[in-house]
Order: C-alpha cells, then sequence, then structure tokens
C-alpha cells in the first residue's frame, strides 16, 4: 500500500503520525511511505532520518495527499486540507467529529473513509488509540491549571500545594477515566487538595483504592457539582461519551458560583467540552475569560510535548496502520473488531451512532457498509 503522512498543521501542532522506526516497520511489510518534508521536526525526526529508514520525501502537502491510499495523521484535517482528501482514501487519525458539524459534512462530502483513533475500542471497553494521548494531557492538566492560577496569568493566586501553615488549593476533577487519573495523581502530587466525580460507582471504588490521601471520590450530579465548584480553585473536564458530544455538566450560569480567578481546564473540548462556556483554543492563544474564570480549552495539549507524545501516540497506533496496510481496511475492519468501531464515515455515509446522533444525520450500520464491500 502507498502511505502518506502530511506534516500536521493545526496550531502548535508538533506531532507526526509516523516516526523512522515506524517507516522500518511499513518496509518490512513492503510498503511505500511518503513523508512530507519536515514533518517530524518538531519531534526531533529529520527528513534524512526519514529517508535512512526508507522513506521517501514529498515536497508539500498536495504532494502526500495525492499519491497515498492512506494517510496517517495526528490530528483531524482543517479546512484547507477538505479538498486534498480524495474519493475511497482511507485517513486514519482523530477526528472527533461530534464536536464539528463542518469537518463531518466536508468528510462526507469527499467520500473518504475515516477511520477514527478515539473510536477504535476493545473487548474491555477501553479505547487504545486514545489512551497514550489523554494520559499525556491528564498529567498536563494540573502543570497548566497551576500555571493559569497564578495571578499574572489572571488566575486566582493561589498555590496547588499550599505551603506549611497555608491550605493547599481545591482540584475537582469531572470524569475519573484515563484523562481524570492521571490529573488526580499530578495534581496530588503537587500536594493539591483533590476532588474525583465519576458517574461510574465501581470507577470510584476503584480510584479510592489507588489514590493517595489527598484525593476524594464523590458520585458526579448536579448538586454535588453545583456544591464543589464554589471552593474549588481549579476544575479540569474530563468526561467522555465515546464518540459522542460531552455533556454539559457545568453550564453558563454555574460561572457566577465560582470565585473570580477560578481556572477551568476542559480537556474534553475536543469531543465539544463538558463545561458549556468552553470553546476550543489554540496553544497561541489557550485562555479566555469569562465571569473573571479562567477557561483554557486547548484542543491538541499533547501536541505541546511532541518528544513524549509522538512516541506515545506511535507506539500505540502503529501496529493497527500497519494492520490496515497489510490487508486493505475493509478486510482488516470485518476481521477485526477494535479496527471496525473506528470507522466513522465511509464513502459519504455514517456509520457512528454518536456521530449521526449529534448532528441527526441519517446512520448507516457499519456491518452493512463492509458487507457491500465483501
Ligand atoms: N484536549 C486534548 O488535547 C485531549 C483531550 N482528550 C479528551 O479527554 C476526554 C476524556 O478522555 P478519557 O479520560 O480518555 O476518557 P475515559 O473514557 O477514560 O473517561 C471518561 C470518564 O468520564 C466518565 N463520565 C461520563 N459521564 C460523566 C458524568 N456525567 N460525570 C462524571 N463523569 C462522567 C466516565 O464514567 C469515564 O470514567 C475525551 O473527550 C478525550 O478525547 C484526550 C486527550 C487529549
Ligand atoms: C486526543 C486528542 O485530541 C489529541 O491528542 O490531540
Ligand atoms: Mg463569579
Amino acid at each position: 500500500m502507498i502511505i502518506g503522512v502530511p506534516k500536521e498543521i493545526k496550531n502548535n501542532e508538533n506531532r507526526v503520525a509516523l516516526t523512522p522506526g515506524g517507516v522500518a516497520e511499513f518496509k518490512k511489510h513492503n510498503h511505500t511511505v511518503y513523508v512530507q518534508a519536515t514533518a517530524g521536526l518538531g519531534s526531533g525526526f529529520s527528513d534524512e532520518d526519514y529517508v535512512a529508514a526508507g522513506a521517501q520525501i514529498l515536497p508539500t502537502i498536495e504532494d502526500v495527499y495525492g499519491i497515498a491510499e492512506m494517510i496517517i495523521k495526528v490530528k483531524e484535517p482543517i479546512a484547507s486540507e477538505y479538498n486534498l482528501v480524495k474519493e475511497g482514501q482511507l485517513i486514519f487519525t482523530y477526528f472527533h467529529f461530534a464536536s464539528s458539524e463542518e469537518l463531518t459534512h466536508a468528510m462526507i462530502e469527499r467520500k473518504a473513509i475515516c477511520l477514527a483513533y478515539e473510536t477504535v475500542e476493545k473487548k474491555d471497553r477501553s479505547l487504545p488509540l486514545l489512551i497514550p494521548m489523554s494520559e499525556v494531557a491528564g498529567r498536563m492538566a494540573p502543570q497548566e491549571g497551576a500555571k493559569y492560577l497564578e495571578k499574572p496569568m489572571k488566575g486566582r493566586g493561589i498555590l496547588l500545594g499550599g505551603v506549611p501553615g497555608v491550605k493547599p488549593a481545591e482540584v475537582l476533577v469531572l470524569g475519573g477515566g484515563i484523562v481524570g487519573t492521571q490529573a488526580a495523581k499530578i495534581a496530588a502530587g503537587f500536594g493539591a487538595s483533590v476532588t474525583i466525580m465519576d458517574i461510574n460507582l465501581s470507577r470510584l471504588r476503584e480510584l479510592d483504592n489507588i489514590m493517595p490521601a489527598n484525593v476524594k471520590t464523590q458520585m458526579s450530579n448536579h448538586y454535588n457539582i453545583k456544591e464543589a465548584i464554589k471552593t474549588a480553585d481549579l476544575i479540569i473536564g474530563a468526561v467522555l461519551i465515546p464518540g459522542a458530544k460531552a455533556p454539559h455538566l457545568i453550564t453558563r450560569d454555574m460561572l457566577k458560583d465560582m470565585r473570580p480567578g477560578t481556572v477551568l481546564v476542559d480537556v474534553a473540548v475536543d469531543q465539544g467540552g463538558c463545561i458549556e462556556t468552553c470553546k476550543p483554543t489554540t496553544h497561541e492563544n489557550p485562555t479566555f475569560i469569562i465571569d473573571d474564570v479562567v477557561h483554557y480549552c486547548v484542543a491538541n495539549m499533547p501536541g505541546a510535548v511532541p518528544f513524549t507524545s509522538t512516541l506515545a501516540l506511535t507506539n500505540a497506533t502503529l501496529p493497527y496502520a500497519v494492520l490496515l496496510a497489510n490487508k486493505g481496511w475493509q478486510a482488516a475492519c470485518s476481521q477485526n473488531d477494535e479496527l471496525r468501531l473506528g470507522l466513522n464515515v465511509v464513502n459519504g455515509e455514517v456509520v457512528y451512532k454518536g456521530v449521526a446522533e449529534a448532528f441527526n444525520l441519517p446512520y448507516t450500520s457499519v456491518n452493512n457498509v463492509l458487507e457491500a464491500y465483501a
């Protein structure tokens, strides 16, 4: 198969979807790999590194989309890329369709095969291609929160860990999955007083067992959230309903209950955000303020730490990408339940329920689509 790796063009997105080691793996299976010039630089890989591993370098993004049967990316195609996508081209990347009607319609119109990292799902319901980036974003969330809590950054002016004789800051984490767990762990390490809320009581039991003493668990419901936000210094949004739009656990009117300078880090912003007032921001302009509350809503947080993120992401994606190249997407998705759940839009049809429901679009079962190709 011909594989193309474009350079990421989202603001401050320094990750790349394939390392030179990944190129060597594809070559071992007799595939052809084209990498856009300088695509790996932000992650520490030169064009020469890719050539030494067996890739060919193409000068422009148009060249890469033009030649590839499978495009491997990190972030969703942005508007300037829509028209580069070809009918029948397999695009393997994060899409987060439920948060963008425009992207969904664009990919339907282009008749691409859109296989989304974030909905590839194992039998135990874990999301193997989201986990590594959720680990990164979760660990970053208290770090970013701590920074924006500083007074010059418009925060309350409180140190997460406090000091002897002065209480630490209060951190509220909404969602106790991968992001929430990692965020709580790091915030606790800073010495903050942390509360994790989730609707899954079994998960709260597990967290209660493994977390240090400065992390408490509480059932997530409107009453508890409304009480907790009155005294929280930092609130981290980390809920997920796979493939669907995130529920708004904090609504616009609730901001008035928070203290001035409270910081919100809505990691779930890529699925629309669990805080109503959160809209996607960039690493260049990460925050905005509403009602004296600082909102941090960067949709590609791991892009800022590419030396960690690119390796963590490609460790997880490469085996699936090689399977797709070896078998073709139709056979790979027919035979592999995990990959099949990654299909979101195929040849103009929406085959993931959460996406169809988000925009009231017709839904076609993925099995029907695969049968048509059998
Ligand atoms: N902004 C960024 O750069 C990044 C964003 N993310 C996003 O972070 C979000 C969380 O991802 P993961 O932690 O991997 O998901 P996960 O599936 O591991 O955890 C989500 C948790 O939310 C809980 N939940 C669902 N509804 C809830 C409610 N009403 N109240 C409280 N908890 C609730 C679930 O029970 C689950 O424990 C996703 O939207 C993901 O795409 C992930 C990586 C990077
Ligand atoms: C998961 C995601 O959106 C990211 O890593 O950017
Ligand atoms: Mg207020």
